[in-house]
């Protein structure tokens, strides 16, 4: 069984196009999980261009699933895990103007400051994932750091099979077997949308959780937009 994680950046992105609550980040959050997903994931960025800091006070108390804050361990960001003690914080070396993630950790290189940064996570009751590649070199390293788990990066795997190449699953399906090996838990994410996920699944055994937020919401859209539509036409008549 794999926990579904929803990543509800999106849905501030929305918000904030605005200046208003509409959307309201907390309201969606409730009902995400009344409608049976695991988990709520946020992924704040030094410029709260989407999830913004009080966002993550505010959920905090209320998220009653498994709750996920992902970024990466500046001081401010470190402070704002600690203060709000998620069931999981998930560890992201993403540039400051980054669009979105785009690499994962080079686990050799940054062994040292990852290992503080984990062990203060975990002396604080936090479980802790690194993003990384699927390069086996990085996932045998992450188990040096301390980490629980490990999330795989998805993009090239999602990638590759909307071009119709299934074989991007292969350095996964490699990696995860030393995830295993090696006793670290495996999350996934990034680019995940319903066309790719029932194929990632069935490929990755011990696949813990996975995070999705952009594919999902979008396909939330496509699918509501004709109920929604046909709302307004039935008070227009
Ligand atoms: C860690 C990761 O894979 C990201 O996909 C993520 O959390 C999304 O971030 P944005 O919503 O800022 O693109
Ligand atoms: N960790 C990945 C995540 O939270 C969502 O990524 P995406 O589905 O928005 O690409």
């Amino acid at each position: 069984m794999t926990k579904l994680s929803v990543n509800i950046n999106k849905i501030a992105t929305l918000r904030n196009s605005r200046g208003g609550d509409v959307p309201n980040v907390l309201q969606v959050a409730k009902d995400i999980e009344s409608f049976g997903a695991e988990g709520i994931t946020v992924h704040p960025r030094p410029d709260e261009r989407h999830i913004r800091y009080q966002d993550v006070r505010d959920l905090s108390p209320q998220v009653t699933t498994e709750f996920n804050i992902e970024g990466n361990p500046i001081k401010q960001f470190v402070d704002l895990v600690l203060e709000n003690k998620p069931t999981q914080v998930t560890l992201v070396p993403d540039a400051e103007d980054a669009i979105t993630s785009s690499a994962g950790w080079d686990t050799v290189k940054y062994k040292d400051f990852l290992t503080e940064v984990i062990q203060e996570f975990k002396t604080n009751g936090i479980r802790t994932s690194i993003f990384v590649d699927p390069n086996p070199k990085m996932v045998e390293a992450a188990q040096f750091t301390g980490a629980d788990r490990v999330e795989f990066y998805t993009e090239a795997f999602a990638e590759k099979y909307s071009q119709g190449n299934k074989n991007g699953i292969l350095p996964y399906v490699e990696c995860a077997k030393i995830a295993q090996e090696v006793g670290l838990g495996i999350n996934a994410g990034h680019d995940l949308s319903l066309e790719n996920i029932k194929f990632f699944k069935d490929n990755i055994p011990g696949l813990l959780e996975v995070s999705i937020g952009h594919a999902l919401i979008a396909e939330s859209l496509y699918q509501g937009l004709e109920v929604v539509i046909n709302k307004y036409l039935s008070y227009l008549k």
